[in-house]
């Protein structure tokens, strides 16, 4: 939580100090009020005793505590104000960087800290530190220095009194000490619970048609109401231990009060408490009053630092966010890749292990592609297709060997620069929420309708926009749920073409496709890819045959590298997917 600190804005520390100035004022007027309601009484006292009105003097004194009273509700609004501001301008700033960190982090930190936990960082994490630095600017200073002022106040009226004030402060500290040893453990907990909590309903929620189509409601409910309970269970017991604190405060308060009223009645009884019982009975009060604050100032500085553990555990998740470097990042000195004409881009003996994992899942793959040349991925699930195009725009580093784009090491250009010359069209068509418009933007912020309806027409979805009533501007739901998967994969290319790439990288993005718009899509594209590179991973052999370079993967090895022809003359790997999938007829013609 301290690390947190220094995400603090210079402008906060004189707010804080002048919040610390205003306290000790109002720590002062506050204190005063219980000294003039002694007055008071001693006034009242006079007056019985001599018989002469004391009225005016009263008057007197209670029009000055009704100004004090004035300047003190002043002083907390102020108080309330200031933390207000910096509590919620630190955690708006704090959200942009924990927003911008988790947008520079690569996959393998996504997938370590997994989403549901970044969430819930990002936003209940967040509330709590918010409600701590809130909570400490309004009563760190407060508790403490009306504590010290009021012990110092009471000791110097009467010490005897001041004794079971003392024992009191005692009994409060060792209570609330022991509820802190046992909940503190259980803040960490809630929060992962949470996190657990928000994993299951973010993928029950994503999932909601597949959990239907299998009817497995019941299995998702159970799972749901194990983190729920477990969750509350927690919740419940930190809350009764919290809610313990309340009774036993009472208890001590109240035993605190009958203790100096007896003691004050001896003392006065023994004429050693004032000039005279009414000015003794004042004392009485005072002392009542004085140690009621005493000993909430004690509870409030308790519950800080029962309070402040529960923020310092989001803090310090929050902190672990905010302290991960990416593993994929700019270099130092970042190249540029040179502006040729004829891009080419080349594997190195490339190997790749996902992190933690033993094994390799790519090795040993090198081969160039070049301006115009279209390279197919194909092979058996799981043999690595997809991991290899996610090793071009660096969502992960290679372990081994290099990816160069125009002779330069793609490790050694800034990420901007590097996906500045790539369009990547993720096998899942992924839109935002907006309208079509807006979406096409993504890939140039900048494209002009005329450039929007070129790539729409490339994409073969100019059609099906053009009948949508709002044409360009037709609304876009929630991650593209009012287009169909085909629709939606199309809109994905169009948004990759109008940003004209040197690098397509096309995940399996046909796959929702009927084979006729497949065949127009790819002969469309062909004319504008013409001096690019287009990669595609594809699990028909219909979609890749035509490729200048196909690359069979076999368990992360690349067992044949050619053209159809080729391969299917000698590649066994390849023969079998081929010949699985079309006649022998059709896989020789097509090679012609
Ligand atoms: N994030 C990850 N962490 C660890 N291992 C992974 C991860 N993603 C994939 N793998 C593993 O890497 C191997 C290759 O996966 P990849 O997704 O590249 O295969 P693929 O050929 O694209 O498969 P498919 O055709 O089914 O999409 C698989 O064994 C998979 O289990």
């Amino acid at each position: 939580m301290i690390k947190l600190f220094k995400y603090f804005k210079w402008w906060y520390y004189p707010l804080i100090l002048l919040i610390l100035g205003l306290t000790l004022i109002q720590v002062e007027v506050d204190l005063a009020l219980i000294d003039y309601m002694r007055e008071i009484i001693t006034l009242v006292g006079l007056a019985n005793i001599t018989g002469q009105s004391q009225t005016t003097a009263i008057l007197e004194q209670g029009l000055e505590m009704l100004g004090i009273s004035l300047l003190s509700i002043l002083i907390t609004i102020s108080v309330y104000y200031i933390s207000s501001r910096i509590g919620a301008n630190f955690v708006k700033h704090l959200r942009k960087r924990l927003y911008d960190q988790i947008q520079g982090f690569s996959l393998e930190e996504i997938n370590e800290f997994q989403t549901s936990s970044l969430i819930t960082r990002s936003t209940n994490d967040i509330t709590q530190v918010q409600m701590v630095v809130i909570m400490l600017l309004r009563l760190a200073f407060t508790a403490p220095i009306t504590a010290v002022r009021a012990i110092m106040k009471i000791i110097d009226i009467d010490l005897t009194l001041s004794m079971p004030i003392a024992i009191a402060i005692l009994v409060i500290v060792l209570m609330i000490s022991t509820i802190f040893v046992f909940v503190t453990p259980l803040f960490s907990k809630v929060q992962t619970m949470t996190d657990d909590l928000n994993q299951v309903t973010r993928e029950n929620l994503t999932g909601l048609r597949v959990v239907r189509a299998h009817n497995a409601e019941g299995y998702e409910h159970s799972k749901f109401r194990k983190v729920n309970d477990k969750l509350t269970r927690t919740n419940l017991i930190v809350n009764r231990l919290m809610q313990m604190l309340m009774p036993g405060m009472m208890l001590v308060m109240n035993g605190v009060s009958l203790a100096v009223t007896w003691m004050a009645a001896v003392l006065i009884q023994n004429q050693s408490l004032g000039s005279n019982p009414l000015e003794g009975i004042a004392i009485q009060s005072q002392f009542s009053i004085y140690g009621i604050r005493i000993l909430f100032a004690f509870m409030t500085l308790t519950m800080l630092f029962i309070m402040v553990p529960r923020g310092a555990v989001s803090g310090r998740r929050i902190y672990e966010v905010l302290n991960t470097t990416p593993k994929v990042k700019d270099p130092v000195n970042p190249k540029s890749i040179p502006d040729q004409q004829a891009v080419e881009l080349k594997f190195n003996d490339v190997c790749f292990k996902y992190p933690g994992a033993n094994e390799c899942v790519l090795e040993n793959i090198s081969f160039t592609a070049k301006a115009g040349q279209t390279v197919a991925f194909i092979g058996s699930t799981g043999s690595g297709k997809s991991t290899i195009i996610n090793l071009i725009p660096r969502f992960y580093d290679v372990s081994n060997g290099s990816i160069e784009i125009n002779g330069v090491d793609i490790r050694d250009v800034k990420q901007s620069d590097l996906l500045d010359h790539i369009g990547y069209i993720p096998q899942k068509g992924l839109l935002f929420s907006g309208d079509i418009t807006s979406n096409l933007r993504i890939g140039k912020p900048d494209a002009t309708e005329e450039e929007m309806i070129e790539a729409l027409k490339i994409a073969q979805a100019y059609d099906f926009v053009m009948e949508k009533e709002n044409g360009l501007n037709a609304e876009v739901a929630q991650g593209g749920k009012n287009f169909s998967g085909g629709q939606r994969q199309r809109l994905c290319i169009a948004r990759a073409i109008i940003k004209k790439p040197k690098i397509y990288i096309f995940d399996d993005s046909f796959s929702a496709l009927d084979y006729q718009t497949d065949r127009k899509l790819r002969t469309a594209l062909k004319e504008q890819t013409k001096d690019s590179i287009n990669f595609i991973v594809a699990q028909r052999i219909g979609t890749i045959m035509n490729a200048d370079q196909i690359i069979v993967l076999d368990q992360g090895r690349a067992v044949g590298i050619g053209t159809h022809q080729a391969l299917l003359k000698d590649n066994k790997v390849y023969q079998e997917m081929a010949y699985s999938q079309l006649s022998k007829e059709e896989l020789e013609n097509a090679s012609l």
